[in-house]
């Protein structure tokens, strides 16, 4: 691990123009280097696809695992990589977190005393509101070069062993601005993800942490809740080796990262509370239903989310 040698982290290159022998025609091609802080699935997947896409051209890696900095060096997800934030930071025009949203407070507070001016600073987590409010007391008065996107593509392997550089491709990326950002800012952190071939949607961090808490965190808890439940039972071996697909489907989201979705949990609690609520109060209206043998009742329900269900299109599918 360690520096590089021999670069100036930002630059003007001269690139010939064209192949046909005028070579001495050149255009100017601003570098960019980007740091990754938290080189997982996402992080890792950014990375690939900002490099694919000329955003960037050189990828530094920060993590607090040497082995995942070591998968990213092997599997060419960064260039160079770092145990030392400050390094990164110091180093980068473009900086991407991408660590579970909890630990993003610590991040975010050391970035502060290291970003250079003119740097920008995004994230990728999953909640917004305690995030934003993470990036506003860390980064202090360097606030107003923080834009904050969230990727709504991903898988439930963690891990930059599965970093692609395709995953955000024609899917949504939910930008949220608030109160002391800069829209340039705002602005360049979408045409980023735009160029990278995703949808960038806006909406305010609070719409956006309602909206997720429903059709992203519920589902995550209720798989975790159910595959928890039936693995404690004395006969848990015999039911899961007879579990078909209904189960795999259902259950896919539970092999997903513990500490990821933990920390998701403790940042949405009101929302995902609230969801909670919402769903157990569904549970007891079916439940009654089955208990009092009541068809029209139990069919009525189905076939509402039948409909919609049906009617459902994912993005980038
Ligand atoms: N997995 C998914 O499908 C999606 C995840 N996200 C968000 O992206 C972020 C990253 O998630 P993944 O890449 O899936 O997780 P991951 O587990 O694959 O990667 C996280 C990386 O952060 C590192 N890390 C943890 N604490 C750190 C710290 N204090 N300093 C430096 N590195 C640290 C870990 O060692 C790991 O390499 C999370 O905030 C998550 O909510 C957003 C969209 C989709
Ligand atoms: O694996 C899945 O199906 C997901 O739902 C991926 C995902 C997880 C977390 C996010 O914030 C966004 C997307």
């Amino acid at each position: 691990m360690g520096s590089r040698h021999g670069r100036n982290t930002r630059a003007e290159r001269e690139i010939p123009r064209g192949s046909q022998g005028r070579s001495e025609q050149v255009r100017r091609v601003a570098l960019a280097t980007m740091s990754v802080l938290g080189c997982g699935l996402i992080g890792g997947s950014v990375a690939l696809s900002w490099k694919k896409a000329g955003l960037v051209d050189h990828v530094i890696a920060f993590d607090i695992n040497e082995e995942n900095l070591k998968t990213a060096l092997e599997k060419k997800v960064a260039d160079e990589c770092t145990l030392s934030l400050r390094e990164a930071v110091e180093k980068s025009d473009i900086i991407v977190v991408s660590v579970p949203v909890k630990a993003m407070e610590s991040v975010f507070a050391e970035i502060g005393k290291y970003l250079k001016k003119g740097a920008v600073v995004t994230d990728v987590g999953s909640t917004r509101g305690s995030v934003i409010a993470a990036a506003r007391k860390g980064l202090g008065d360097k606030f107003n070069q923080y834009a904050p996107a969230h990727p709504i593509a991903g898988g439930e392997m963690p891990g930059v062993e599965y970093a692609d550089p395709d995953l955000f491709l024609n899917k949504v990326v939910i930008s949220t601005p608030a109160e002391g950002m800069d829209p340039k800012v705002v602005e360049l952190i979408t045409e980023n993800w735009k160029k990278a071939g995703s949808k960038v949607q806006e909406m305010t961090p609070e719409e956006h942490d309602r909206i997720f808490a429903s059709v992203s965190h519920l589902p995550h808890v209720l798989a975790y809740a159910l595959v928890d439940m039936i693995a404690k039972e004395p006969s848990a071996h015999v039911k899961l080796k007879m579990a078909g697909a209904g189960f795999r489907d259902f259950t896919r989201i539970a092999a997903s990262s513990p500490v990821m979705w933990r920390d998701i949990c403790i940042s949405n609690r009101d929302a995902i509370s609230e969801e909670l609520r919402s769903y157990r109060k569904e549970l007891d209206a079916l439940q009654k239903y089955i208990d009092e043998g009541d068809a029209q009742a139990i069919e009525r329900v189905f076939e509402n989310a039948m409909r919609n269900r049906r009617g459902l299109v994912f993005p980038g599918k």
